[in-house]
């Protein structure tokens, strides 16, 4: 088949064979189903339905007695459900109501292709809960993308984020005391029903431990801001203590407080999802083992509080080790919060690389997985395309056919273009986490052939600079359509400063190309015109780097930075040198 369903299915069993769906059919929806969001979805798939016809379409949970018949195919897992697609109908039989919302989902991507295949789908999660925490320093996300977010995380089978963006005065210090004013409790409102939509729990946490004190009147604002949380519809909570300094950071104190709100909150509405917390050790690196906050946390606080934890450093990838670390002091399945594609703390570059480097065997040491993203919404998508895809089935996950699923998803008219521009733009650079990404993978052998050749026997490797040379031409046209697009305008708003630095970037490595070129066929004229528009491109990419993305930490617009640029600049260099001979 030519397509790819995403998430990766556990069993897809499709035939060549297609039907049509008629212009009369008939519909059911399970009683328990009525007001949901599969219900919701099914509607608008199936808008016209008859009482009665010949094909008929059947969507249900475990119980219903309108797919009483399927019984058995339903995955135990939660959140699964079984498709099956034939001439006389579809059933969507779901495990819950999440796996019922979820094969709706896997339905609309089937409907979608240009014939309906005959199948049969037998799919759930490896992992309970699968999504995003908008948790980085930066500009918190806008309302438009949080709803576009939402709106993603249904389609692509997340069903978490948990809303904690460390710039939000209301979630942090100074007011987490005080409630939301009214225009953005508002918001909030529409957030919690756009995620309700989309089959998404959504968490608010709060970030109270760089003030807290431990007295009876913040314990009250505490629950209060809860109970203000509460009445605008939200029904899931955390508490984050990390990256802060102070009384807040004891152990005892913080286990005291989140039982007091695991009893006297949460247990008592009854209606809430579980308590989350953070704890200010949330890494292996930042743990003082002697100290016992983490086995203060793991013995004391109660079992059903989930608690958060980045791996073996703050931004590291996740494997067996790390958590055969973490869960016995914990003493339960930690929540992991991955740190990636977050750019907090390299605020000059984009993060548009493949997902890769986690380990496909931790299913069962994790009760989630959920990825801190870039404050870049809408370009955080390409990770999270991919993330949603591990996360729910991990011996399936292809880190590369995933990406490149990611980009065409997100710009399916010019995907080749967004795919040149990923590729060059996913490393970090040095950074104070040591963590690094793959980038320019492909061109690197032809780089460093052509400033071999050059560099230590002043020649010019044909296949090599000629190869890099198509791979600036490319650089430049994929700039070129992404600017000129009106598909995914969020995307492109969001990612311009870089789009026009790729450019220049791609225009300068074409011109050291000349200036090598003429260099050895001595042809001094050409050389000169070649140095002049290579110097000019220099100082034009210096201007974009000083005017756009001027933030406080980072400031500027790198691209190519981990291949391309030092290469061009080396070849720049040694080109003059020769020269100068
Ligand atoms: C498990 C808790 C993780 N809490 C964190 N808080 C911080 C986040 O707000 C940052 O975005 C991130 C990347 O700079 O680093 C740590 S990770």
């Amino acid at each position: 088949q030519d397509f790819h369903l995403q998430p990766t299915p556990q069993k897809y069993v499709g035939s060549e064979d297609s039907v049509s769906i008629p212009a009369k059919y008939s519909l059911q929806v399970g009683a328990a189903l009525q007001g949901s969001a599969a219900e919701q979805l099914v509607a608008g798939l199936f808008p016209d339905a008859a009482v009665t016809a010949d094909f008929s379409v059947s969507i249900g949970m475990k119980g219903d007695k309108s797919i009483r018949k399927y019984a058995a195919r339903i995955p135990k897992q939660a959140e699964g459900y079984y498709l099956k697609i034939d001439k006389e109908g579809i059933v969507v039989a779901g495990a819950d109501r999440r796996g019922v919302f979820y094969g709706v989902q896997t339905l609309v991507q089937l409907i979608a292709l240009p014939k309906l295949p005959l199948a049969e789908v037998t799919d759930y999660p490896d992992v309970p809960y699968r999504g995003v925490v908008e948790g980085f320093y930066g500009v918190p996300w806008s309302r438009e993308a949080r709803l576009s977010q939402l709106d993603f995380y249904g389609r692509n089978k997340m069903n978490i984020y948990i809303y904690g963006p460390k710039d939000d005065p209301y979630h942090s210090s100074p007011n987490w005391r005080k409630p939301y004013p009214a225009q953005e409790a508002e918001q909030l409102k529409e957030l919690v029903e756009c995620a309700r939509r989309n089959e998404v729990l959504f968490y608010w946490a709060i970030h109270p431990g760089k003030d807290i004190r431990w007295n009876t009147e913040d314990r009250n604002l505490l629950m209060e801001k809860f109970e203000s949380m509460y009445r605008l519809g939200i029904r899931a909570f955390a508490v984050f203590f990390d990256d802060i300094s102070g009384e807040g950071t004891s152990a005892e104190k913080q286990v005291e407080l989140l039982n007091d709100i695991y009893h006297n909150f949460v247990k008592a509405k009854g209606d809430v999802a579980p308590l989350l917390m953070c704890p200010t050790e949330y890494n292996r690196l930042w743990t003082k083992l002697e100290g016992g906050y983490l086995a203060t946390l793991g013995g004391k606080l109660h079992p059903d509080i989930g608690i958060l934890w980045t791996g073996d450093k703050v931004v590291a990838c996740i494997d067996k080790p790390t958590m055969q670390f973490v869960n016995p002091l914990l003493k339960r399945k930690a929540f992991i919060w991955w740190n990636f594609p977050v750019s907090d703390y390299v605020r000059d570059r984009l993060l548009l690389g493949a997902v890769y480097g986690n380990g496909t065997d931790i299913d069962d040491d994790i009760s989630a997985f959920i990825s801190n993203p870039m404050e870049h919404a809408e370009a955080s998508k390409i990770a999270l395309f991919s993330i949603a895809d591990y996360a729910w089935n991990m011996d399936a996950y292809k880190s590369d056919a995933s990406w490149r699923r990611a980009v065409r998803y997100l710009m399916p008219g010019h995907a080749a273009a967004l795919q040149v521009f990923a590729s060059h733009n996913s490393d970090l650079g040095g950074n104070e986490h040591d963590f690094r990404r793959e980038e320019s993978e492909q061109i690197r052998p032809a780089l460093e052939r052509l400033l071999d050749a050059y560099c230590r026997e002043g020649k010019r490797e044909v296949a090599a600079a000629s190869a890099v040379t198509e791979e600036c031409e490319r650089m430049i046209a994929s700039a070129d359509l992404l600017l000129a697009s009106d598909e995914n305008p969020a995307l492109i708003k969001e990612i311009t400063p870089w789009l026009m630095q790729f450019k220049l970037l791609g225009e300068y490595g074409r011109e050291v190309l000349c200036m090598l070129a003429a260099q050895c066929d001595g042809k001094k004229t050409e050389l000169e015109k070649a140095a002049s528009h290579a110097k000019a491109l220099q100082v034009l990419m210096t201007k974009i780097d000083a005017t756009y993305n001027q933030n406080g930490f980072q400031p500027g617009v790198k691209t190519g930075s981990c291949h391309l640029k030092p290469a061009f600049d080396r070849l720049y260099q040694e080109v003059v040198r020769r020269t100068g001979k």
